[in-house]
């Protein structure tokens, strides 16, 4: 089995015992689930931010520990002082050692658009991300049908979600898009055998249709790198390890954008 196939497995396991635990209308009734949400897309095309969506990432399938030493509210606080025009916050425990605790924490302390990073495979996950004071939900291509990608989207947005399609090549893009999607984003990462490429954002950004905003996801550790990108046509970049990796990630990130 792949490492994107043991996380689905697993997935399946803990959205059954949360189900168990906690009902649909309990979730509906926490106190994080009426509120307004903040729109990436507005936050995306606001030029005075960065187009960065900051990532909090303790660990990776592809790297092992990253940084178990920093706190998520010193870690994102620091990303939006530093221009972060969203944030990212892995809430998977066993490959990625997140908690939704995380998310809760950052959604306190901080007025930017949060994406619940996660492998979302059940309409119970959406709602739970609402309740959990995410604004964005990750659906990824290369895990579920076109039919799910429909439902979890229109379900999302009628909850007031941003939706984040995330795909890595033609095939994902052209069976997964439809009109409730509002960003679609590259994985420069294969997710079943780790590979990375900046290439694969470059070779589909003039194949998403242009009412999507476009982000390049994974594997951006320079500059340069964002200016690339951006000429051809990205409107967001997902940083994760880079910044992770050093004492003090929003510091880094602020360093990261002065050369941008
Ligand atoms: O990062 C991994 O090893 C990984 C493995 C399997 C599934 C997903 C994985 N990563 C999720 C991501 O997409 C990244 O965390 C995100 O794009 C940031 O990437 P990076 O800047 O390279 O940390």
């Amino acid at each position: 089995m792949n490492i994107l196939d043991q996380i689905v497995a697993r997935k399946k396991e803990e959205v059954a015992s949360a189900k168990a635990k906690t009902s649909l209308r309990e979730l509906e009734n926490k106190l994080g689930f009426n509120r307004e949400t903040y729109s990436l897309k507005t936050f995306l095309t606001d030029h005075k931010k960065t187009g960065i969506i900051a990532e909090f990432k303790r660990k990776s399938p592809s790297k092992g520990i990253i940084n178990d030493q920093v706190t998520v509210e010193e870690v994102t606080t620091g990303y939006a002082a530093a221009g972060a025009s969203a944030l990212s916050v892995l809430t998977d425990h066993d490959f990625f050692m997140g908690h939704d605790d995380d998310l809760i924490a950052a959604r306190a302390v901080n007025k930017i658009p949060i994406l619940r990073k996660d492998f979302m495979i059940d309409e119970y996950q959406i709602v739970e991300a609402k309740a959990l004071g995410a604004d964005i939900v990750l659906l990824i291509a290369a895990c579920l049908t076109p039919q799910e990608i429909l439902g979890f989207a229109k379900l999302a947005k009628s909850l007031g979600l941003s939706t984040l399609l995330e795909v890595h090549n033609r095939e994902e893009l052209d069976r997964s898009l439809n009109p409730y999607l509002d960003v679609v984003g590259v994985n420069n990462r294969n997710l079943k055998d780790f590979s990375v490429s900046i290439e694969t954002s470059i070779t589909l950004a003039e194949v998403i249709p242009s009412e999507f905003l476009k982000i390049s996801e994974s594997a951006i550790s320079k500059p340069e790198t964002i200016k690339l990108l951006k000429s051809v046509g990205f409107n967001g970049f997902l940083i994760g390890e880079n910044f992770m990796r050093t004492a003090n990630p929003g510091l880094a990130m602020a360093d990261f954008v002065k050369a941008l």
